[in-house]
């Protein structure tokens, strides 16, 4: 344990908090096999799934990462005790912002509490104690992913990044796209893992919401991952272009129906594209794949292009949900973090009953787009929730939205043209 975010004592108020109930809060090190163990197994069991083998574990310790703070609460009566009731793993990841440039974020995950401790503010304890941490390490945003969309608004998250499913009826489908140049080559997981993760790294600041990864987070995407049931049937492919680049890949699983042979499914589990001649090659491909009847595509952009390179736009049906969760921690640093549409000077207030964020702040906006931002007494133009500011950080959630929904009031219109993104705020992947 070596770096400064694993390092960090752990926040005293609630270990306070939870220490009067009975319970200890206290950072596991990652670097011991048996603590670590205790500590993925009781996350396992918090998201229900299979108990990992010993393999998995060690692997999973393996490509921890220096930068993983992991948080235990534990109860010396409980029926293993080794084992936490309570879990959280976090770690700073750059966060894309408008301006195609990153700000360090406070990725916050494996937010469990056993069945036996539920609803007796463990939860609540963990999450006010990542917000200090992350504060105490200067990130000014923390972020999320969500097992349940009702958990976390309390905490001031909100979603600043949705996605879609998409099914496509193939037989619906012809291709009426740009034919891409290059060639979609077969491959190995293997011959991903370094190729597939440059690829994505060099998208990432393309897109406000995407963060960076690597580790375990990227491998399990290929199904290099140990004890991975789901990796026999993953099929790689790349997209090379003219020149023999690597412009893009996809990773897929086809599902046989057994009563017709030409009625298969096909899942798209990954698809990352570098280019538009990439997006099209890799999309015409898995829409022609012989057998396959339905493409199914998990976690895609809502503005995905796919549908306006067919000639049925309705051969595809979408369905969005929310996915990245954003919360402002520090409203100077996470500003002009980012830049904005339109020129000039916005006096906004936050309301944070948690009070990282709350103030009146004076956001200035030169005619580059870059801002400064000071606290000020000035009236607000604008008042908003933390939840507001959140949904509004990546440039996706339209302003008269959140004016409609109650979050916030002022000029929407205005809002809009400072703070919309040219380019829709779109994660990639679960963390
Ligand atoms: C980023 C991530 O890791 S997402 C993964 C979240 N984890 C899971 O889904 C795993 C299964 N669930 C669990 O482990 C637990 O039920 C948790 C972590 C969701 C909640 O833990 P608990 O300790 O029971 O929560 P806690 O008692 O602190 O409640 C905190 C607040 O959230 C609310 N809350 C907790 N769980 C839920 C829920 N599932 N739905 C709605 N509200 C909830 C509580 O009512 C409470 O509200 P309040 O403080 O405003 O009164």
């Amino acid at each position: 344990m070596s770096t400064p975010s694993a390092d960090l004592p752990i926040d005293e108020t609630s270990r306070a908090r939870l220490a009067a109930d009975g319970l200890r809060l206290r950072i596991v090190d990652g670097t011991d096999a048996a603590e670590y163990e205790g500590w993925f197994l009781a996350e396992t069991r918090g998201f229900h799934n299979a108990r990992p083998s010993a393999e998995v574990i060690a692997e999973r310790q393996r490509n921890l990462g220096p930068d993983r703070r992991l948080v235990g609460v534990y109860d010396d009566t409980a029926g293993i005790p080794e084992q936490p009731v309570a879990t959280t793993i976090c770690w700073p990841a750059d966060l894309t912002v408008p301006g195609l440039r990153a700000v360090p974020a406070w990725a916050v995950s494996g937010v469990t509490v056993a069945q036996t401790h539920r609803r007796r503010g463990i939860a609540r304890a963990l999450l006010e104690a990542e917000l200090r941490t992350a504060r105490a390490l200067d990130l000014p945003v923390a972020m999320l992913t969500v097992s349940e969309s009702t958990i976390y608004s309390r905490f001031g998250f909100s979603p600043a990044a949705l996605a879609r499913d998409v099914t496509v009826s193939t037989r619906r489908v012809r291709w009426t796209g740009p034919t891409a140049q290059g060639q979609v080559r077969l491959v190995t997981p293997e011959q991903l893992r370094e190729d597939g993760l440059a690829i994505v790294e060099r998208v990432r600041l393309a897109r406000p919401g995407q963060i960076s990864y690597s580790g375990h987070l990227w491998t399990r995407q290929l199904g290099l991952s140990a004890g991975d049931p789901s990796a026999p049937k993953l099929q790689t492919i790349r997209y090379d272009d003219a020149d023999g680049t690597p412009q893009g890949f996809a990773v897929y699983e086809i599902t046989e129906d057994p009563s017709d042979f030409a009625d298969h499914r096909l899942a798209v589990k990954t698809l990352v594209a570098a280019t538009t001649d990439a997006y099209a090659g890799l999309w015409r491909y898995l829409l022609e794949v012989d057998l396959v009847s339905t493409v199914t595509a998990h976690l895609r952009p809502v503005d995905e292009p796919l549908r306006w390179m067919i000639d049925d736009f309705r051969a595809v049906r979408v369905s969005e949900f929310d996915h990245l969760w954003v919360r402002v921690l520090d409203v100077p640093a996470a500003l002009t973090a980012r830049t904005y549409g339109a020129a000039g000077r916005l006096v906004i207030a936050i309301n944070d009953p948690l009070g990282f964020a709350a103030g009146t702040w004076a956001l200035d906006v030169g005619d580059t787009g870059e801002a400064t931002v000071t606290a000020t007494d000035d009236p607000a133009d604008v008042s908003m929730s933390v939840n507001a500011l959140g949904a509004l950080y990546l440039g996706g959630v339209p302003a008269s939205t959140l004016v409609a929904a109650g979050g916030l009031a002022g000029d929407a219109e205005r809002l809009d043209r400072m703070f919309r993104a040219p380019v829709e705020p779109y994660l990639s992947i679960w963390f």
